[in-house]
């Protein structure tokens, strides 16, 4: 699904109106009726008071007409207009006036006014800004943002969180609607999943609001949201008329002294990826516990029981995943020099590969191109250098990309998969895999992908979805605090099922 600008919004509006042949405010109207039928299955049981915060724009018109819906429910509302501008949009007119006609209290909110009072008992609808918020708020609109946030009522943002911007992150200073769920239309938003927006957004829910598909789809964007439609696309259907060779050779090499765990659970995740044959280069003393645990992997020579050891192949593989475990000693260093440059096609790094080239920026000459690293917080950190804020991480991102030809799949809650201007933002996932191993599972996957020959970024946004997913699928059965990885490895067969649904 793509991700649009404001400006793009704005046109895919415009354009639906014409071609559906119906007014802007029937288009508010479905939309807002949407999001209040979504409203209604999350509303307390116990009795429960509304406000509903609206500005002048469409997202205020969004908000009183979601206040209609209630008010026809029989729910207790209590409208505050948030007067930031003097002008007041078509459709929310409208909207006020048949507000106004149903006598529903509705309150002014000025510059002047003295802050009302709300407890954490009640619902709290925020519709002061949607995705027209374009220079910072007014204070007085701040400083209600910054009250509600305190009490902490159960909240709910209509589009986005007022305060986010679609383009940048606010300053120290600048207060955004902290929200428990958000439902935003159509398609989502960048700032939504950004980690310096995480204590805003809450639950995201994407309402269909029956924007013109097609229009939709012929908008130009760099920025994707994958999700599961996407990356059907993306998967690959095996032939009956296939065999082993068909789905490629996938080497892994990982594990030190002590760190020998993330290279089996890589190899077990790769062995569940659809590849063809799996060999592994890691300590010989591990070989043996390797065998009993995947017995469909092969072992590649290694003299050292402590380290992983040079590039000595007498096979070129389908792909390399290199990295995990592996350590940060001289030896380490060594032997993923040898691998950086005797590796002909493009490589999967990870961990303590990643940490290596961060420390010796020497090896980064050495990087085939069209790689794939992935790198998590820590690691992306030590590569790329310190960033201002997540639109300069994204910024700082994709110059590396650029300047190395490689792709970055930078681990995050909502993890971006990017290659020079593209980025790509994974919809799967959840708290339960911030969990060792998580990481060496998914090298794992898409070293496996790699190896399948999926073209260009396909392995690298396969992996990050279905990887994802089977973190989700996993909740079916448990809890985020007990998922471990191997449970994700478990659940891969689940996830490559969905694909084919
Ligand atoms: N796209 C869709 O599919 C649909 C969209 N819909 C809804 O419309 C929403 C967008 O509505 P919107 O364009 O009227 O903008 P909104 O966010 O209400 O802001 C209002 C105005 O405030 C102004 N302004 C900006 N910053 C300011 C500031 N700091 N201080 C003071 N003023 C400031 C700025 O005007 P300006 O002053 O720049 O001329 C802006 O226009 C969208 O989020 C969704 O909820 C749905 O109804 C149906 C389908
Ligand atoms: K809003």
């Amino acid at each position: 699904m793509k991700i649009l600008d404001a400006s793009q919004l704005a046109e895919l509006d415009q354009f639906s109106i014409d071609r559906q042949n119906i007014s802007s405010w029937d288009l508010m109207e479905r939309a807002s009726k949407l999001a209040y039928l979504r409203l209604k299955s999350i509303l307390p049981t116990s009795p429960y008071k509304v406000y509903i915060l609206v500005g002048p724009g469409n997202n205020g018109g969004d908000g009183l007409a979601i206040a209609n819906f209630m008010t026809l429910e029989g729910v207790d509302v209590e409208v505050i207009l948030v007067n930031y501008t003097e002008t007041r949009s078509e459709d929310n007119q409208s909207n006020l006036d048949r507000l106004k006609a149903a006598k529903v209290k509705i309150i002014d909110f000025n510059k002047a006014s003295q802050l009302f009072k709300i407890t954490s008992e009640d619902v709290v609808i925020d519709a002061i800004f949607g995705v027209g918020l374009n220079r910072s708020m007014p204070d007085f609109v701040q400083d209600l943002i910054q009250y509600i946030n305190s009490v902490s009522p159960l909240s709910i943002s209509i589009d986005v969180p007022s305060g986010m911007f679609l383009d940048r992150i606010p300053s120290a200073n600048e207060q955004v609607f902290q929200s428990d769920y958000t439902y935003t239309f159509q398609t989502p938003k960048l700032s939504l999943f950004l980690p310096d927006y995480a204590n805003s957004v809450g639950h995201l829910d994407i309402i269909d609001i029956g924007l013109d598909k097609e229009f939709l789809n012929s908008l130009s964007s760099d920025l994707t949201y994958v999700d599961l439609e996407s990356a059907k696309k993306r998967y690959r259907f095996r032939s009956r008329f296939s065999h082993k060779g068909t789905y490629g050779h996938a080497v892994l090499v990982g594990g030190s002294q002590l760190m020998l765990g993330s290279i089996i659970l890589a190899a077990k995740s790769c062995m569940r990826s659809g590849v063809g044959k799996t060999s592994v280069m890691m300590p010989n003393k591990a070989h043996l516990t390797m065998i009993q645990h995947q017995p469909e992997v092969m072992l590649i020579d290694n003299s050292s029981s402590h380290f992983i050891s040079y590039h000595s192949l007498e096979f070129e593989p389908n792909s390399v995943g290199i990295g995990v475990g592996i350590g940060t000693s001289t030896e380490a260093f060594d032997a993923l020099k040898s691998w950086l440059v005797n590796s002909k096609s493009p490589l999967v790094i990870d961990a303590d590969a990643l940490n290596l080239i961060a420390k010796h920026e020497s090896l980064l000459d050495f990087i085939p191109k069209k790689s794939i690293l992935t790198p998590h917080p820590g690691e992306l950190k030590r590569l790329i250098g310190a960033w201002k804020d997540d639109f300069d991480k994204l910024k700082k991102i994709k110059s590396f990309s650029k300047k190395l030809d490689v792709i970055i799949l930078a681990k995050e809650a909502y993890s971006l998969c990017v290659y020079k201007d593209q980025i790509y933002v994974n919809s799967t996932g959840n708290s339960g895999m911030a969990t060792a191993g998580s990481g060496d599972v998914l090298t794992g996957l898409i070293t496996g992908l790699l190896a399948q020959k999926y073209s260009s970024m396909d392995p690298a946004i396969l992996g990050m979805f279905l990887h994802g997913l089977a973190g989700d699928l996993a909740l079916k059965w448990m809890s985020e605090e007990s998922l471990i990885a191997s449970d994700l490895i478990d659940q891969l067969g689940h996830s490559f099922l969905k694909l084919k649904d």
